[in-house]
């Protein structure tokens, strides 16, 4: 029982939400079905007064019996074109209000997603949650949306039906409400069990389609048919369909014992309340009328419950859904934009500082970098290098802002990096990370994505060229309008481009933009060693003048820097030019030989050490 409150609870909830949004629309969407349900009441009506003047009028001129009954002909006429409009305007306000509701919840849903720290969003808890709103809103909202009218019309109509059936008299209106409300009950139930009972809900109904569908692959069958499992899989797939069926055919016989209960509850109801009225009709308490319309409402109400109980089962089943959504949207409200709550940054940055900076991703057990004390400087190229899983790609994510200390500080220019306006912050950082996004953009707007005029150096095509070809691009640069070039498979003409060609580009886009400080993770993990030294030119006249910082496993990189930090065991552990680390005969001077050997004859490369010493 408390999971159908949860569920239903759920909904409401992910109602309110589209209600707050779009006040007007919802109350459309609403008071359509709402409507349309209660059309029985006048459409009964007139049909009575037909009735019942037809027999008034019987053996009386065409024109007398015309004259009476045009007034209820015009109320059904204008009943019936009335039922017809609202059920096409249901059509056009489900359709509409699911469009809409679903742009609205996805919007929020992304607009949660760019604020959300970059830690929360890496986790895969978060992911997983972040992917299961974005499904339900894009697929489960629909249906919720067409069930839950379907549900209000439903009602609405049930509750015009018992208003029509008290008009033979009050005990037939609250027997067909006891006798709806019973079948309705034990049919949602059942229809429940058959919901949860769906192939794709069940073990054996995966396993029996997962295993159907691998017998008939090329793959699966060559496979198999070295092993002789041909027979052995074809039975394990029989077993699993057939208990599948079983438990399919099962809750079918319970439908149709059940379908047969209903009918005949219905059936005592309707000889029940014909009776009634027709001990009423002798006393003149009701006319033929009323009797006709009373009948034909009861045979009816017949099919309410059932299609009730299709809308609420499939609500139930997607009540699951809606809780996703809505637990998304709650608990990840943004936070509000930096700039109302923060200091502008309206000075060029000379300093990041690290000041006794820790940092533990959630739910581990120990810092990754603890006690961090270090100062970068505008005009200082850094090396960062380390061992795999040192720290070094969270050390740059703290230096450009996008992860929060556990604990010390981040200070630029001497001011608590919390502190500062994000936005302005931002204007004056760049950044190659090793997993450059691959967005489906023309070459042109992917390298100039988010530049504004104070951090592009220039949008001119001219340069964008020049900056390609540098950057070993020239394929993309050349022929007219290649700029316009559309990248990745999403496009029908579009290019999708290697691991290396994409992180060339994302060095173009960090290239072109202006900024005062430059962090590269990684930035040629793709790129062929012969294209490397040439960039690695193209990016020593990018550092100049900058706070530049680097991450890279060849060291050959890190030689010509003006200072090398070698992470270790979450510290700085060694800090110094090249020549000063390789005096010191440490954990650099061991990597750096050790790298140095393979490109020595192979007798010294044996012993690498010795020749180092
Ligand atoms: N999102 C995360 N959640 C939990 N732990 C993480 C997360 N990202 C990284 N780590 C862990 O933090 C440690 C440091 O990772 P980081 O990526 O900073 O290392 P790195 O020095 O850049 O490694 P590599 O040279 O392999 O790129 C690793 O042990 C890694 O497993």
């Amino acid at each position: 029982m408390t999971l159908y409150i949860q569920r239903a609870a759920s909904i409401m909830s992910l109602l309110k939400l589209i209600v707050r949004k779009h006040p007007i629309l919802t109350c459309l969407w609403l008071i359509v079905p709402l409507l349309s349900g209660f059309i029985i009441i006048p459409l009964a009506a007139a049909e009575r007064q037909l009735i019942d003047t037809a027999i008034a009028y019987a053996g009386l001129d065409r024109s007398s019996i015309l004259q009476a009954a045009w007034p209820p002909l015009l109320t059904l006429a204008a009943a019936s074109v009335a039922a017809v409009l609202f059920a096409m305007m249901k059509k056009l306000t489900d359709t509409y209000m699911a469009n809409r509701a679903a742009r609205q919840l996805l919007t929020e849903i992304q607009n949660r997603a760019i604020y959300v720290p970059l830690e929360q969003l890496e986790s895969p808890e978060y992911y997983d949650r972040l992917s299961r709103a974005q499904t339900a809103a894009e697929q489960a909202l629909t249906s919720i949306l067409f069930g839950a009218a379907e549900t209000v019309r439903l009602t609405f109509s049930l509750a015009g039906m018992i208003v029509v059936a008290a008009a033979g008299h009050w005990t037939i209106a609250v027997l067909l409400f006891i006798v709806s409300v019973i079948v309705l009950i034990q049919r949602v139930r059942l229809e429940i069990k058959v919901k949860q009972a769906a192939r794709a809900l069940t073990t054996n109904g995966r396993m029996a389609d997962y295993l159907k569908q691998s017998l008939s692959e090329p793959a699966v069958i060559k496979e198999l048919s070295v092993f002789h499992a041909i027979s052995y899989m074809t039975e394990q797939w029989f077993g699993r369909a057939q208990t599948y069926e079983v438990t399919r055919n099962n809750y079918r016989r319970r439908e149709g014992r059940m379908a047969a209960w209903f009918g005949l509850s219905f059936l005592i109801l309707l000889f029940a309340s014909l009776a009634i009225m027709i001990g009423r009709l002798n006393q003149h308490a009701v006319t033929v009328g009323t009797v006709a319309i009373v009948f034909q409402t009861i045979l009816q109400a017949q099919g309410v419950p059932l299609q009730m109980s299709w809308s609420l089962g499939r609500l139930y089943v997607q009540g699951a859904q809606a809780a996703d959504l809505v637990d998304f949207i709650k608990n990840n409200e943004p936070t509000p934009h930096l700039s109302q709550q923060q200091d502008l940054l309206d000075e060029p940055i000379h300093t990041i500082q690290f000041d006794n900076v820790s940092y533990r991703y959630p739910g581990a057990q120990s810092d990754v970098l603890h006690g961090l004390r270090v100062t970068l400087r505008t005009g200082e190229t850094t090396a960062l290098v380390g061992d795999n899983g040192a720290g070094k790609s969270t050390f740059v994510k703290l230096m450009l802002g996008l992860f929060e200390p556990t604990a010390g500080r981040i200070l630029v220019n001497g001011h608590d990096i919390r502190t500062l306006d994000q936005h302005c912050l931002r204007q004056q950082l760049s950044a190659v990370f090793q997993d450059c996004g691959h967005y489906p953009l023309t070459v042109r707007d992917y390298v100039t994505a988010g530049t504004s005029s104070t951090t592009t150096a220039t949008s001119d095509d001219n340069e964008i060229e020049q900056m390609l070809a540098a950057c070993g691009l020239r394929s993309l640069s050349e022929g007219s309008n290649a700029l316009a070039l559309k990248l990745t498979n999403v496009w029908p003409d579009g290019r999708e481009l290697s691991g290396g060609q994409w992180q060339r580009l994302a060095i173009s886009r960090a290239a072109l933009r202006s900024s005062r400080v430059i962090a590269l993770d990684e930035p040629t993990s793709a790129i062929d060693p012969s294209g490397e030294l040439e960039l690695y030119r193209m990016c020593q006249s990018l550092f100049q003048g900058k706070l530049a910082v680097f991450v890279s496993h060849r060291l050959g990189w890190a030689r010509n820097a003006d200072r090398i930090l070698v992470l270790h065991n979450s510290t700085i552990a060694e800090d110094g030019s090249h020549e000063q680390l390789m005096e010191r005969n440490g954990l650099y001077a061991d990597s750096f030989r050790a790298q140095a050997a393979w490109y020595e004859p192979t007798a010294e490369r044996q012993q690498p050490d010795t020749t180092a010493s």
